[in-house]
C-alpha cells in the first residue's frame, strides 16, 4: 500500500448545524469514526480553524463556505448540504479545487409544501391575528376577509420540485392553481403555466415563492412587483430571502394593500437559536414569521441524513459522483480485487493523454477508465492491475492541470 493512503479511522467528517443522527449512524456503518457533530454553524473564523483537517464537511443552510474557508481547507473532499439550497457555498471555488458538493434535492420538499398549504388556509382566514387576540384575551368572531380557499387561485412561482408538489396538494383542497416557471413545464392535474410572472401576480389570490437563490431570482418581488399583485391578496416566501424586498413587503402590508403574508426565509437570519430575529414584519397582524422551518421536520430530516451521507460515502468509498451539483457525474461499478485511481483536472486538452503516459511509464495496466467533463474540470477514474506506489503518484500529481488525485485502494482504503 502506498505510503500516502488513510485509514478510514483517519478520515475527518465534520457535520454542522444539528444534522441527524441517521447521517452519523450511516457513516459509523460505512467506517468511518472520526466524525465531529456540532449542533450549530461555526462564524467564519473558527471555520477556518477547524476545516483544515477536515475531509468531509456537512452543513445546512446557514454555513457559508466561501473562497476564504476554501482557501483553509487543504484537506477537503467533498461537500455535503444536507438541505436542497447551495446558494451557501461558492460552487466555483469547490470546483476549482476540485471538490464535488453534494445536496438533497427530493427529501424536504414535502415538508415545505405542506407547510405553504397550511398557512394558505391560516391566512385566507386571518387566523395568526385571531389567534394573537384570543391569547390577548380578545374575541374576533367575524367573517370579515375570512375566505375559504375553493376557487381560489393559488399562483406558484417556481414550478419545480416543491411548487408542482404544492400544486398537487392545493389542487385537492380546491384551489385553482396557476404557475410561472423560467422553464416551459406540464402541469400538474389542472394547473396551468402563464406567460409571464406580471400575469400570475394578477391573477393570484396567493401567490407562492418556490425559485432558488439565483443572480436572476435576487429581488424578483419588489415594490413594482407586488404593486400589481390582487388587493387583498397574500405572499408566502419559503424560498430564500433574498428573492423579496421585505421592506416593501411590509409596506404593501401595513397599508393594507396586502391581506397578508408568511414568511420563511429573510435577507438576513440569525446565526443561531440565540440570537435576536430583527425584521420589519415583526409585529404586523396576519403575518405568519417563521425561523427558516420549511424543511425542518423530522421526516425530511432523517432521509436528508441518510441521502447525502450516502452521497459522501459512496464518493469517499466508490468515486461516484452522481447527482452532484457542480461535478462531471460519473457513475461508477465496485472496485473490488483493482486499485482505482481518481484524477480530477483543468479540462484542457493534453491531460489524459499525459496521465496515461505516466501510467505507462510505470509499467502499470489500465483495467477500466471512466472520463467525464463540464466546462472546467475533467474527472477521471482508471482501476489499474496493481499497486503503483508513491513515485508513480508523485508523477501524476505533477501532471500539468492537475487539480487533485486520490487513490482508492480496493479494500476502499483511501489516500487524501
Ligand atoms: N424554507 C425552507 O426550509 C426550504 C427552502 N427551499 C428553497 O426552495 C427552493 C426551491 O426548491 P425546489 O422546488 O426543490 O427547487 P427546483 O430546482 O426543483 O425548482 C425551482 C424552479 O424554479 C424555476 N426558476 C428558476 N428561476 C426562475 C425564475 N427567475 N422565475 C421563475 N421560475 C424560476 C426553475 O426552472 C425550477 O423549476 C430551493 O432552491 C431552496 O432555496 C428548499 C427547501 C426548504
Ligand atoms: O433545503 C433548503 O434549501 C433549506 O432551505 C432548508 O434549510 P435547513 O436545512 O433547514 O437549514
Amino acid at each position: 500500500m502506498a505510503k500516502t493512503s488513510l485509514d478510514k479511522s483517519k478520515i475527518k467528517i465534520l457535520l454542522l448545524e444539528g444534522i441527524h443522527q441517521s447521517a452519523v449512524d450511516n457513516f459509523l456503518n460505512a467506517g468511518y469514526t472520526n466524525i465531529e457533530h456540532l449542533p450549530t454553524s461555526l462564524d467564519e473564523a473558527t471555520l477556518i480553524e477547524k476545516i483544515r483537517d477536515v475531509h468531509f464537511i456537512g452543513l445546512r443552510s446557514r454555513t457559508q463556505l466561501n473562497e476564504r474557508v476554501f482557501a483553509a481547507a487543504e484537506k477537503l473532499v467533498a461537500v455535503g448540504c444536507f438541505c436542497i439550497g447551495t446558494n451557501q457555498v461558492d460552487l466555483d471555488a469547490a470546483l476549482a479545487r476540485g471538490i464535488p458538493v453534494f445536496n438533497a434535492p427530493y427529501s424536504n420538499t414535502r415538508s415545505v409544501a405542506e407547510l405553504v398549504l397550511a398557512e394558505s388556509i391560516m391566512l385566507l382566514r386571518g387566523i395568526p391575528e385571531k389567534s394573537a387576540s384570543a391569547h390577548q384575551g380578545g374575541w374576533m368572531k367575524s367573517a370579515k376577509n375570512a375566505h375559504e380557499a375553493r376557487g381560489k387561485t393559488l399562483g406558484i412561482v417556481g414550478y419545480g420540485s416543491i411548487g408542482a408538489q404544492l400544486s398537487v396538494l392545493a389542487e385537492s383542497l380546491g384551489f385553482d392553481v396557476i404557475y410561472y416557471d423560467v422553464v416551459t413545464k406540464l402541469g400538474m392535474g389542472n394547473a396551468r403555466q402563464v406567460g409571464s410572472l406580471e400575469e400570475l401576480l394578477a391573477r393570484a389570490d396567493i401567490v407562492s415563492l418556490h425559485v432558488p437563490d439565483l443572480p436572476s431570482t435576487r429581488w424578483m418581488i419588489g415594490e413594482e412587483q407586488i404593486a400589481l399583485m390582487k388587493p387583498g391578496s397574500i405572499l408566502i416566501n419559503a424560498s430564500r430571502g433574498s428573492v423579496v424586498v421585505i421592506e416593501a413587503l411590509a409596506e404593501a402590508l401595513e397599508a393594507g394593500r396586502l391581506n397578508g403574508a408568511a414568511v420563511d426565509v429573510f435577507p438576513v437570519e440569525p446565526k443561531g437559536n440565540n440570537e435576536e430575529f430583527v425584521s420589519p414584519l415583526r409585529g404586523l397582524p396576519n403575518v405568519i414569521l417563521t425561523p427558516h422551518i420549511g424543511g425542518s421536520t423530522l421526516e425530511a430530516q432523517e432521509n436528508i441524513g441518510i441521502e447525502v451521507s450516502e452521497k459522501l460515502v459512496t464518493y469517499s468509498d466508490n468515486g461516484t459522483t452522481i447527482t452532484s451539483v457542480n461535478f462531471p457525474e460519473v457513475a461508477l461499478p465496485a472496485h473490488p480485487g483493482k486499485h482505482r485511481l481518481l484524477h480530477i483536472h483543468d479540462n484542457v486538452p493534453g491531460v489524459m493523454s499525459e496521465i496515461n503516459r505516466v501510467l505507462s511509464e510505470n509499467d502499470i495496466n489500465i483495467l477500466g477508465q471512466y472520463l467525464q467533463t463540464n466546462e472546467r474540470i475533467g474527472y477521471v477514474v482508471i482501476d489499474v492491475n496493481k499497486d503503483y506506489g508513491p513515485k508513480a503518484l508523485e508523477a501524476l500529481s505533477r501532471v500539468d492541470h492537475t487539480k487533485r488525485v486520490r487513490v482508492l485502494y480496493s479494500e476502499s482504503s483511501y489516500e487524501g
